[in-house]
């Protein structure tokens, strides 16, 4: 038998978002807005009030309708064949989660539960068991038998998360999930985001939480007045170590020569250069010594994502 090689092909995205344009009446409010998100990736929509972000998370949900451009989840457009590209999505688009609050928390995940399983392509059954599971993700087990009209804005939060993450969704959307939460709170969300990730849900959030997200997500993208300015690859920005030096200069184009250096920079006293991983800093080290330069000191870059976004945003 003759063998096959094998390419991995890139992830298909799981939300992409093409030319998207909204305005309402002459105001526009998102300007050619285009991203993608593939399956396992944490994407953080962050910007200034106003910028435009809930009502992109909106239009990302089929909320809202664009004025121009494409929302596709799991490669169904969301305005045109809806019922069936959100049958993958959980989302949560008003901070905190509507729910009736003369009923339980577990009264109201039963109707979420059931509305899910109306979903055209899906239609799972979502039992007690499960209800009861996502109840204790979130800490609400005390809370489950009493009124959502009791419940705290921070547990009413926490409900929300629940009804989205309940029928295991392949896409999660949320708005402004830990506002209103306390930091034990915040931690659980951060949490809960990261495993589903890892088990290859794609999730956006929007958040003015940046120090917090820095530590977790994938990519981070930068809204003002309507344009994403940029996006942020946090893990390459992650593989960044600086070496601080007698040359900068010449230490950059030393390091820039090797194979395995993305890029380098000189950012005097020191030389950055992305190595993809610290079993290269040995490496840099030695040809940085060879070729002349002293070497003071060498440590990962750590890199703010705070005085990054305060830049981005004042140039625009
Ligand atoms: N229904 C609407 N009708 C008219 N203008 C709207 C409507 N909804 C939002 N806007 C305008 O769109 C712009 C963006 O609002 P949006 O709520 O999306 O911003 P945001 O980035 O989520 O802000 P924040 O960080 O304060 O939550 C604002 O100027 C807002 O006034």
């Amino acid at each position: 038998m003759g063998s096959v090689t094998k390419t991995a092909a890139p992830a298909p995205s799981a939300i992409e978002v093409r030319g998207l344009y909204k305005s309402y009446r002459d105001q526009a409010v998102l300007e050619d807005v285009n991203l993608s998100v593939r399956p396992g990736e944490v994407y953080a929509l962050t910007g200034p009030n106003g910028a435009g972000k809930t009502t992109l998370i909106r239009t990302l949900t089929g909320l809202a309708f664009p004025t121009k451009g494409q929302v596709f989840l799991m490669g169904r457009n969301v305005h045109d064949d809806g019922p069936r590209a959100r049958a993958n999505l959980g989302a949560v688009v008003e901070a905190p989660a509507r729910f009736y609050p003369q009923f339980t928390g577990t009264q109201n995940l039963t109707m979420h539960a059931r509305l899910a399983a109306m979903a055209p392509t899906k239609g799972r059954q979502i039992g007690r068991d499960r209800i009861r599971e996502v109840l204790a993700l979130l800490e609400l087990t005390r809370m489950a038998d009493r009124k959502v009209g009791e419940f705290s804005l921070g547990q009413r939060q926490r409900l929300g998360v629940a009804a989205a993450i309940l029928a295991d969704p392949k896409v999660l959307i949320l708005d402004e999930p830990t506002s209103g939460l306390d930091p034990l709170g915040i931690n659980l969300i951060h949490r809960i985001v990261t495993s589903l990730a890892t088990s290859g849900c794609a999730v956006i959030l929007s958040t003015h939480h940046l120090r917090e997200i820095a530590t977790y997500a994938h990519t981070v993208g930068i809204l003002t007045a309507g344009r994403m300015v940029d996006h942020v690859d946090l893990r390459s920005r992650k593989a960044a170590y600086r070496f601080r030096v007698d040359d900068p200069v010449g230490a950059a184009e030393v390091l820039e020569a090797l194979p395995f250096v993305r890029r380098a920079t000189a950012r005097p006293p020191f030389a950055v250069a992305h190595l993809g991983g610290e079993a290269r800093v040995p490496e840099a080290l030695a040809a940085l010594i060879s070729g002349g330069v002293r070497v003071y000191e060498a440590a990962p870059d750590h890199f703010d994502l705070y005085e990054y976004y305060r830049e981005r945003v004042e140039q625009s």
